[in-house]
């Protein structure tokens, strides 16, 4: 049998990154940067005003009391904005507002509840000391630093710096673009009637989904029943980076997925690890295939193990595994010899504690949906008591 990890490495190395783009940063959400990210110029960009108040030079304030205020004359008003300032002559005060450039001459802001409020004769009930309020040129960062590394994805945080610094576009690995076909001649689209012997489908709607939530582009197929020709037929028409099949990849008689493609550039193996025994993986039509079995759970739970790492380093994140922690486990485990297995489960993080949720059957998509993380078991550990600790796969961040 192929090892969980060989299996892992033969699908990444299906995978090829698109080539890089210029985005616009309202297009760039969601996808990692392709380059180190260095700042071009200074944050902030000169020293400004704090609060909102009156620049002032410190020691002109410095015996300002409630019972005993000292009054400056207005000489300025300086909105946010404002780009043509006086200097601050001594024994005089500018009004100010937040953001807006400290005059040369000052080195203090006194915040409005500190005085009067007036814009004629201003009084000051406390004092205040150099630097107070003032927020210095290059305090954020500095023109020339490396602000963001290659592989960081660009959220919300990560687009509002880029745009302070005048970046109005990055340069970004464009998601992968994905086929996600299921197969079963037994499959009803939900919403349709079934007769006895069909089901539901939905491991179409759950993979593309989980394909959406990588950041890469889902096209969902309808699916299609175990016929060669119609099976190849759609395949073909799809113009995608890679294409996600479910089902048909057994020991059946009718394993579509496997009977028409392991003689047409697809390696057909039994992975170690339960669920997700049967897996195929190769090239069809210049095109990466990954084949999963259609067991719900089953074909989740692959995804998780050998195709999200693979479709986040083809997207250049640098961080493509799910957040990894140890927990104690509160109640006793089981699992086969020579198997990495992955049960469902529910972590508490603040706990520390982790149960495993559901039996290990792969078709209980209820208590998939009911977890927050897989609890990872090597394959050479049968059995787990309660309160040993296990590895797990946070799949919530
Ligand atoms: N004799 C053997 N039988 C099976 C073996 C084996 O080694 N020898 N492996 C079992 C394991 S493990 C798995 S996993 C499944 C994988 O089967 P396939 O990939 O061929 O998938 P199907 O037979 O098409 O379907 C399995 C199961 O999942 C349901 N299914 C399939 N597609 C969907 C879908 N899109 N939405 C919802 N449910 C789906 C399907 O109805 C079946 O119940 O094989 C075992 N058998
Ligand atoms: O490998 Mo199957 O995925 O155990 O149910």
């Amino acid at each position: 049998m192929r090892s969980v990890a060989e299996h892992r490495s033969i699908v990444a190395d299906l995978l090829r990154p698109r080539p890089l783009v210029e985005s616009p940063l309202a297009e760039a959400l969601g996808l990692a940067s392709a380059r180190d990210i260095t700042a071009p110029l200074s944050l902030p960009g000169f020293d400004n005003s704090a609060m909102d108040g009156y620049a002032v030079v410190a020691a002109d304030v410095a015996a300002a009391t409630d019972a005993t205020p000292v009054r400056l004359p207005v000489a300025a008003d300086i909105p946010a904005g404002r780009v043509d300032g006086p200097p601050l002559r001594p024994g005089t005060a500018h009004r100010i507002m937040t953001g807006a450039p400290v005059p040369p001459g000052a080195d203090a802001i006194v915040p409005v509840e500190l005085t009067d409020g007036s814009t004629g004769t201003v009084a000051f009930f406390g004092s205040t000391e150099p630097g107070r309020h003032i927020r210095l040129a290059g305090g954020d960062v500095r023109a020339g630093e490396v602000v963001l590394t290659a592989g960081r994805c660009l959220g919300a945080p990560q687009l509002g710096l880029l745009s302070a610094l005048g970046l109005p576009t990055v340069t970004v690995f464009p998601p992968l673009r994905v086929l996600v076909l299921s197969t079963g001649s037994e499959l009803v689209r939900p919403g349709e009637p079934l007769q006895h012997g069909q089901i539901h489908e939905s491991n179409g709607i759950m993979l593309a989904s989980a394909v959406r939530e990588a950041g890469a582009l889902a096209e969902q197929r309808a699916f299609v029943a175990d016929d060669p020709d119609a099976f190849l037929s759609a395949l073909r028409s799809a113009d995608v980076d890679l294409v996600l099949t479910s089902g048909g990849v057994s020991a059946g008689a009718y394993e579509v997925v496997k009977d028409t493609l392991s003689t047409r550039g697809v390696e057909f193996a039994k992975v170690a690890m339960q669920p997700g025994m049967p897996q195929g993986a190769g090239i069809f039509d210049g095109v990466p295939i990954v084949t999963l079995p259609g067991n719900p759970v089953s074909a989740l739970v692959s995804f998780e193990v050998f195709v999200r790492p693979a479709l986040l380093r083809a997207m250049g994140f640098a961080d493509t595994e799910r957040s990894r922690s140890v927990a104690e486990l509160t109640q006793p485990v089981r699992s086969p010899q020579g198997k990495r297995q992955f049960q469902r489960g529910v972590h508490d993080r603040s706990a520390g504690t982790v149960h495993p949720i559901g039996p290990p059957a792969s078709h209980h998509l209820r208590w998939l949906a009911a977890s927050n993380c897989l609890l990872e078991i090597p394959e050479d550990v049968t059995e787990m008591p309660a309160g040993a600790t296990i590895s797990v796969w946070d799949l919530d961040d």
